[in-house]
Formats: structure tokens, sequence, C-alpha cells
């Protein structure tokens, strides 16, 4: 014997309710949806039929109810048996079941989401083809009941009325009722009215801003307004979007400030002019955090709660054509106004930076108009290029700015890589275009651009040397003596990766107990070439002075200060004992200075 499954309708309200639509607001969108379906069905056999959707809320004129009426298709009674009363049952589906491209709804849950707010459905419905009026009444608790109506409408057309449940009634009042169909229907290709006691009905729909209208500045200022309104801020720039294979128009609006890019935007997408939800991050792809875009789509499919896309290979290649589209505008503004370019460049560096790492084009755009910090000032690279053929990068800021005296006072140019997306840009440009040579620079490497000593000047240091080292070795650094430029820096403290690793472990290394201290000690082969060095700059007429000292107390302080003076200008981190041996060091000279004075 075959048995027909049974549904309890209280758990599949509970089911829409609680898991698949995220408030009771959804009601009206789907009321909307279904009157807009009927007009458009009516209007396909009959193109010349009157058509009017309109909203009376609760308590319009002492109304205990929410009402739309519609002059769509209506339904027979055969009709209402099989569709509106069957759960899951559409007539927006073809005889295959796939969605009919013309219809707004698909799924046959639409109407359920009424009982989100509303006790008993009441449908009063004349159909199109003929038949008699029919009442239907549906109950949250799953029963219905179906009558010819007393009084005969006089048109086609259907009319829904939602008695509300207890604590639900504000949903379906004039306030709530107005702010929602503006907000889901405010674009439908129908006139949505919203009634008021007097009896006049206000217009709540308007056409897309963004379609129909000449490109000129009233239209500007009309998706500057719309921008203003949904997104609140006035755009830095307005690019048009079109994905004929979605069936998609709309417009992007670039950010006037610079955003997070680990938020992604929030965009507002129209499915068939109906609102499909104000927050999908989903339309564009992730680089593209400088824009917000508005869209109205034939073509992309609903999730079953029309509340976000479905994700296919449509809504993929649809996301890939509308990055395209805002890196042509890119592309254009570099040719038609480099100046604008400018400022977007200075608003959105990072979100450009990140589009570049991927996209050929933007890369070119970066290395032509991006400034990049460089040791002659903040530059882009094509112009640092001209200078400097080869473009030599740091890849931290403190290595930046470690190097960046010796290495201007050298002649040398090095760019900043120390910057998000920096250091991946500059190899990305080296690897992409065989004309540009781009290498990194390691402070350590530094050392090869500092000049040896004679040898007898390096003879006569031996002992000032000496004593440096002495004083640096407590901190685990090398000294050593060079002669560079520029003259007025007297030393310079340079550390590499490597150098700050084995510094790393050997700090671990005091603090373990012993038998880890042990098995640090193993790994680390405390490879004395490895610490950190101070290069003392023969240059420097200070350096000479106090070369020529002959306390060797007095020699160890000023080295001290010294370390803590190129420590501090080159930005690097103090560990607690750096900070002990500025302290110090700081106060003893101001002692022997204030020494000094009472002595005269
Ligand atoms: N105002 C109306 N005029 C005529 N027919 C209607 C009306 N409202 C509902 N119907 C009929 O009832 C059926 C079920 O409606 P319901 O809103 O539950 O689902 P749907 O609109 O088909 O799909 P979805 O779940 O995607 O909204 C519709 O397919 C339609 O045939």
């Amino acid at each position: 014997m075959d048995l027909s499954f049974q549904v309890d309708l209280r758990g599949v309200v509970d089911l829409l309710s609680h898991h698949l639509y995220s408030s009771p607001r959804v009601y009206l969108r789907e009321l909307l949806q279904n009157a807009v379906d009927a007009t458009t069905a009516r209007r396909a056999t009959e193109p010349a039929a009157a058509i009017e959707i309109r909203l009376e809320p609760l308590g319009l004129n002492e109304s205990p109810m929410l009402r739309i009426h519609d002059t769509g298709i209506g339904l027979t009674e055969h009709e209402v048996h099989t569709l509106l009363a069957t759960i899951g049952r559409s007539s927006k589906r073809d005889d295959l079941g796939f969605a009919r491209h013309e219809f707004l709804g698909q799924f046959g849950i639409g109407l359920l989401s009424c009982f989100l707010v509303a006790d008993e459905i009441h449908v009063v419905t004349r159909s199109a083809t003929g038949g008699p009026t029919m009442v239907w009444r549906g109950y949250a608790d799953g029963r219905y009941s179906l009558e010819k109506a007393e009084q005969e409408r006089e048109t086609p057309g259907t009319t829904v009325s939602l008695v509300p449940r207890p604590g639900m009634e504000r949903w379906l009042q004039d306030e709530s009722v107005r702010e929602l169909a503006a907000h889901y229907g405010g674009l439908l290709p129908f006139d949505v009215l919203v009634a008021n006691a007097d009896g006049t009905s206000d217009l709540v729909t308007s056409p897309p801003p963004w379609v129909g209208r000449p490109a000129d500045s009233t239209r500007t200022e009309l998706l500057g307004d719309y921008c203003e309104k949904y997104f609140g801020f006035r755009p830095f720039d307005i690019i048009d979007l079109s994905v004929p294979e979605a069936g998609l128009t709309g417009c992007a609006f670039v950010l006037p400030f610079s955003a997070n890019p680990a938020e992604r935007g929030a965009h507002r997408v129209y499915l068939k002019r109906m609102l499909l939800t104000d927050r999908t991050p989903d339309l564009l792809p992730e680089w593209a955090f400088f824009a917000r875009v508005v869209v109205d789509a034939s073509e992309l499919r609903p999730t079953a709660s029309r509340e976000a896309l479905y994700e296919d290979e449509l809504l993929e290649s649809t996301r890939t054509a509308l990055g395209e589209q805002l890196r042509l505008w890119l592309v254009r503004l570099s040719v038609t106004a480099p100046h604008r370019l400018q400022e977007f460049f200075d608003i959105h560096d990072l979100g450009v930076k990140a589009l570049a790492l991927h996209d050929d084009e933007t890369l070119k755009l970066v290395e032509r108009w991006m400034p990049f910090e460089t040791t002659l000032g903040p530059m882009p690279l094509a112009e640092f290029r001209r200078t400097h053929p080869v473009i030599r990068y740091s890849r931290t800021v403190d290595n930046f700015r470690q190097i960046a005296a010796v290495a201007t006072a050298q002649g040398i140019g090095v760019v900043n890589g120390g910057y998000v997306y920096a250091t991946d840009l500059l190899e990305r440009i080296g690897q992409t275009n065989s004309g540009i040579h781009v290498e990194p620079l390691e402070p350590g490497a530094v050392t090869t651009y500092l000049d040896t000593l004679d040898n007898h000047v390096e003879l006569r240091m031996a002992a000032f040397l000496q004593t440096a080292r002495a004083a640096l070795d407590r901190l685990n650094c090398d000294a050593e003596i060079r002669e560079f430029s520029p003259a007025s820096l007297p030393a310079l403290y340079l550390s590499d990766p490597n150098a700050r690793h084995v510094q790393r472990l050997r700090e671990t290394q005091e603090t373990a107990d012993p038998l880890w201290a042990g098995v640090l000690g193993a790994l680390d082969d405390l490879d004395q070439s490895s610490r950190p060095q101070l290069i003392l700059n023969y240059r420097s007429p200070l350096v000479r002075r106090i070369a020529g000292l002959t306390d060797p107390g007095l020699v160890t302080l000023v080295i001290e200060s010294l370390y803590g003076q190129a420590l501090l200008s080159g930005h690097h981190p103090l560990r607690a004992q750096d900070t002990a041996v500025l302290n110090r060091s700081f106060l003893e000279m101001i002692d022997r200075a204030v020494r000094g004075s009472d002595d005269d």
C-alpha cells in the first residue's frame, strides 16, 4: 500500500523561522514576490491588463489585518488545492521542475514565511482563466479551508490578508510595512503602493538609478545620492558594471577613504529587481575591498532563504568579470586622469598592491605610478630606475632605517620593502619583467660598501678596537672599525636575520634550565661571525677623538653610549641588558660632565 508523507506544519514553520530565514521581515518580501509573479503571469497572456499591487497595513482605518491586493493571474479552485495548500509545490517551475525564468519564486515555500508573523492567512482569489472567486483560509497548525466567496471579485486577482500573531503586530503596521516594501521592493518593475488612511496611496518603487539615464552630471549626482543613502559615503568615483551572461547591470562605488583589507565589503544584490541581500561579501573578488557594489541580475540564483547568492559557476565567472571591470577602470584612469589615479593610490594603497600581486596590468600601473619609500625619497619605481637600474630593496622597515643613511651616502639607492606587500611586489616585478633587475639588500651586505682601513691605521687602532670589543662582548655584539660616509654617523649597528636568530637562541639558553640549555647549545654553533656588529666609522671626527683617549674606562663608557645610540637610531628592539647599558652610560656621562665643570 502506498502512503503519503504527512507534514507537521508547526514543525515546518519552526524550521523556517529559526533556521531558514534570518528575520520575520522576509514575510513582506514573499508577499510582494507572489504579487509580482502573479502580475507577470497575467501580463504574459493579457499585455493590456490593468496592474495594481497595493499594501494596506494593519490598523489602517481600524483594519485587524494586513492586506496585499494584486490584479495578477489569480487561482482557480483546483490551483488553490494543488499550489497554495501544498508545501513545496509551485506554479513557477516548468514540467521538468526547473525554475521558470520570468518568475522570482521557485521553491513553493514562500507563503509559509507569513506564519512567522501571522496565525492565519486568508486568500481571496479569482483566476483570470475563469471560475468563481474562492476564499482559502490557512492556519499555522496545518489546517485549511476553502469555499466559494459570498461576493465575487470584480476583476481577476488576489488579496492576501494576514491575521497577526499576538506580539508580532508591529511587523504588520504602517511604519514597518513602508520600510520593508521600500527595502525589498524599491526597484520592482511594477508600481507598488502603500495605502494611507485618507484613501490615497504612496508609491514605493522607482527604476534602478543606473538604468536608462545619459551619462551626465545629473546621473552622477543621482548615483552619488544613492550611494550616500545606502552605503553611507560620497563615492570617489562610480564605475558602471555589466555582465550580460548573468543578466547583470549595476554600479561600483569607490570608497573615498581607505578600507580595512580584511573586511570584505557588504554589497547590495537585487535579483530580478527584488532585493536579495544588502550585505553579501561574495560578489567581488577578495582584493576589491575599495569598492561597494549595487547590482541587479536576472540569471544569478538565490539560496532557498533568498538571503544569499547560490555559489555556482556563473557566480564565479561573474565575480571574475566584475573584478576585470574594476581593473579596467584603473587602467583607464591612468590614461585619462593620472592625478586622480595618484589620489586613488594614496587612499587605497593596500588594495591596489594586493590586486597587483596577481594581476600583471595592475603591477605595471604600480611600477609606473605608485610611490615607494626609497633612499631618494618617496617615488614610483619607474622613476627610481632612471638613476638606479638595479632595484635594491630591504626586506624590513628596520633594515631600511639601518642602512638608509649609509646607502645614501654611498650613492646606493635602496627601496623600503618592509611595508605590507612591498617585498612581494618588488620580487614579482623582477620575475615578470626581464628588463628590470631587482635584488634584496641584507644589512650585512652593506659591510661590502664600507671601506677597510689602511694597514698602518688599523695597527694604530688595534688597542682601541680591543677595548671596544671587550666592552661589547658582554652584550653579545662584535666591534669593527671601517671608513664610510656620512662622516656624521659615528657608529652603525648591523644585525642580519641569522645574527638575530643566534642572539635569540643565546638569550633562551641563558634563561633555560641546564638540560634545555645543553640542547640549545648543541643547535647553536655560537659562530662569532653571526653576532651583530657595531661598525665604528673612522671617518667620523668623534670616533677619531675617542680612539685617542687613554682612559680605558672612558673608552668603554663611550662605546656603550654609541652602541645604545646606534640601536635607537636603527629602531632595533632593546633587550633588558641594552636598556641597562644605555641608562648606565648616559648617567655616568652626565656625572663626568658635571664633575668636569665642577673642576673648572
Ligand atoms: N498572489 C498570488 N497570486 C496567484 N498565485 C499565488 C499568489 N500567491 C501564491 N500563489 C501561488 O501559490 C504558490 C505557492 O506560493 P509560495 O509563495 O509558497 O511559493 P513560490 O512563490 O512558488 O516559491 P518561493 O518559495 O520561491 O517563493 C505559487 O507558486 C503560486 O502558484
